[in-house]
């Protein structure tokens, strides 16, 4: 995008080792290990309950876990707050969404990290909030309370919100969870504008495989809390993984834009 825009400041690498994480006595993550280069984007898939979400909250430090996240080599643990949102955006699955509040006014909190505390939005947050709904197409819903919007455009609103933020990394929960196909490659093709012009890191969950075949550099698959496959998408979508992992029938179908994965109902009795 545009220098004045929702430009990242250039992406940073993440290195996520030894995270391990649950829920009371419940174990769910086992030693994960990812790394992510700067301007790579990693889309972590998984079956249902396979941990994808919580690794996502524990890797941002929204979840109690043992291991280490490191940004740039920087152990996010000594992090700040406001220096670990200014490197570090969180689109998540399913938000608690302010009620009452305009559009506009929710995205324009994503430049809280940006400004002094209880400051009015400068010129440069207008300009970059402005940008981002633009890109988004939120523009004619600015003045709309976000309780009204669709499913859909709130999933775009909360996107915005993290994109407002000008993070180095951005993080996604099923950021197509709630869209119409169009929508979706409209959302999952700006941040690869973002990232292949600014360079921005991005790690997503993604049920669809096809999208993350498509749209992720490197996936990572976890099963049962470990990482039991990594690599490019054509390394990682294999109809033998998918039946393992995910109990499915599937053919993988290799086109230009990279693999698309083709469900394959049971025989018609
Ligand atoms: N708040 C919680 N308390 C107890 N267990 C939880 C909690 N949140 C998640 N879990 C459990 O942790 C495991 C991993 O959940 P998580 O949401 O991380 O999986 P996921 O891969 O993101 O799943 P999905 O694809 O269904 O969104 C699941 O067994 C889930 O039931």
């Amino acid at each position: 995008m545009s220098a004045g825009g929702p430009t990242s400041p250039g992406g940073a690498r993440v290195e996520v080792v030894g995270l391990s994480a649950g829920y009371g006595r419940t174990p769910v993550l086992d030693s994960v290990r990812l790394t992510v280069e700067p301007g790579g984007w990693l889309a972590v898939i998984g079956p249902n309950g396979s941990g994808k979400s919580t690794l996502l909250r524990s890797v941002l430090g929204f979840h109690p876990h043992e291991g280490q996240v490191r940004v740039d080599g920087v152990p996010t643990s000594g992090m700040r707050r406001r220096e670990r949102a200014r490197s570090m955006a969180y689109a998540p699955q399913a938000p608690v969404l302010p009620d009452g509040v305009l559009t506009r006014d929710y995205v324009t909190l994503g430049r809280t990290p940006h400004r002094a505390l209880l400051a009015a939005p400068r010129a440069v947050d207008r300009e970059v909030v402005a940008d981002v709904m633009d890109r988004l197409e939120l523009g004619a819903l600015a003045e709309r309370r976000l309780s009204t919007l669709s499913g859909g455009e709130q999933q775009r609103a909360v996107l915005a919100r993290a994109l407002a933020q000008q993070p180095r990394v951005l993080f996604l929960d099923e950021p197509t969870a709630a869209l119409d196909l169009g929508h979706a490659q409209q959302v999952l093709d700006l941040v690869d504008l973002l990232r292949r012009q600014d360079g921005l890191t991005v790690v997503s969950t993604l049920h669809d495989l096809t999208l993350a075949g498509q749209y992720a550099d490197r996936l990572a698959l976890l099963s049962d809390g470990r990482v039991v496959a990594e690599g490019t998408p054509a390394d990682v979508l294999t109809a033998q993984a998918l039946s393992t992992h995910y109990g499915a029938r599937a053919q993988v179908v290799h086109g230009p834009s990279g693999p698309a994965v083709l469900p394959v109902r049971s025989a018609v009795p």
